[in-house]
């Protein structure tokens, strides 16, 4: 069993135990009255654009940080010029949570995404009835009928999806698919490996107007140079800045990488 497989396998096991406590029906109530917030404007701005993460944990580095307050590092990521916040909700190996993502939604106002493993239709009403703006849809998670079908239901929903591969096939099927916002994992899910290479030799293979998002393993204002240099039109951050004791100016001047 991979390390993707046992997060999804925990995945499920506690969606059961919130899907018992909370019916699909409800969610779809409290979503039709939510409107979803575009990030696609931001993250083409120029300069490198910067998705901050909330992340406790990791399967790969275990404990990060301890973040009693998620609202107030997600009003520094905003103040800092974050073009959008990914908020980790899994429990198990990243010790979030959908109450980080509504304390994160009440507190900022920039585009939301809820950080998780999505294998049901169930968790991409969930996240917008907590307020989130985007979904991530990690391909080696999901059948290409799972991929088109919750593509669909997030731009249903308002949603913007963070499709997410590691390999030139999964690129190709996540460019084919037409993910708007296509994100290369520098990070193997399923043994952990980390090379920033990953996206300098992928990045070409995204063509059209796809926003090009570099993702995992960026540690340094280096690192997110050597992304930007190489096609990235956003990176997604989540060590770095949860380690970090000035995040807000951490952001800033990733976002000043021309
Ligand atoms: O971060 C992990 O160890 C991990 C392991 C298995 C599946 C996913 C994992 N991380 C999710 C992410 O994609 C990262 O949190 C995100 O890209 C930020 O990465 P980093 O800046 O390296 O913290």
């Amino acid at each position: 069993m991979t390390v993707l497989d046992e997060i999804i396998a925990g995945v499920v096991a506690d969606l059961e135990a919130r899907q018992a406590a909370r019916s699909l029906e409800s969610l779809q109530e409290t979503v039709a009255g939510w409107r979803p917030r575009d990030p696609k404007p931001a993250l083409r701005a120029s300069g490198l654009s910067v998705i901050a993460e909330v992340k406790r944990a990791s399967p790969s580095k275990g404990h990060l940080a301890t973040i009693d307050d998620p609202a107030s590092l997600a009003q520094a990521y905003q103040d800092g010029g974050a073009a959008a916040i990914s908020v980790l909700t899994e429990a198990r190996r990243f010790r979030g949570s959908l109450a980080d993502l509504s304390a994160v939604r009440a507190a900022v106002s920039v585009p939301l995404l809820r950080k998780d493993f999505v294998v049901t239709e169930y968790q991409l009403w969930e996240g917008a009835a907590a307020g989130a703006d985007l979904a991530l849809l990690i391909v080696a998670a999901l059948t290409p009928s799972q991929l088109a079908d919750y593509l669909a239901l997030g731009h249903r929903l308002g949603l913007t999806c963070l499709v997410e591969a590691h390999t030139p096939d999964e690129v190709r099927q996540a460019r084919d698919a037409g993910a708007e916002l296509l994100g290369i994992n520098n990070r193997n899910l399923k043994t952990l490996d980390v090379d920033l290479a990953n996206f300098e030799q992928m990045a070409s293979l995204i063509d059209g107007d796809a926003i090009r998002v570099a993702e995992s393993g960026i540690l340094s204002l280096d690192d997110a140079r050597r992304m930007r240099e190489a096609g990235a039109d956003a990176v997604l951050v989540g060590e770095l800045l949860v380690r970090d004791g000035d995040p807000a100016a951490t952001v800033a001047a990733l976002r000043s990488l021309a």
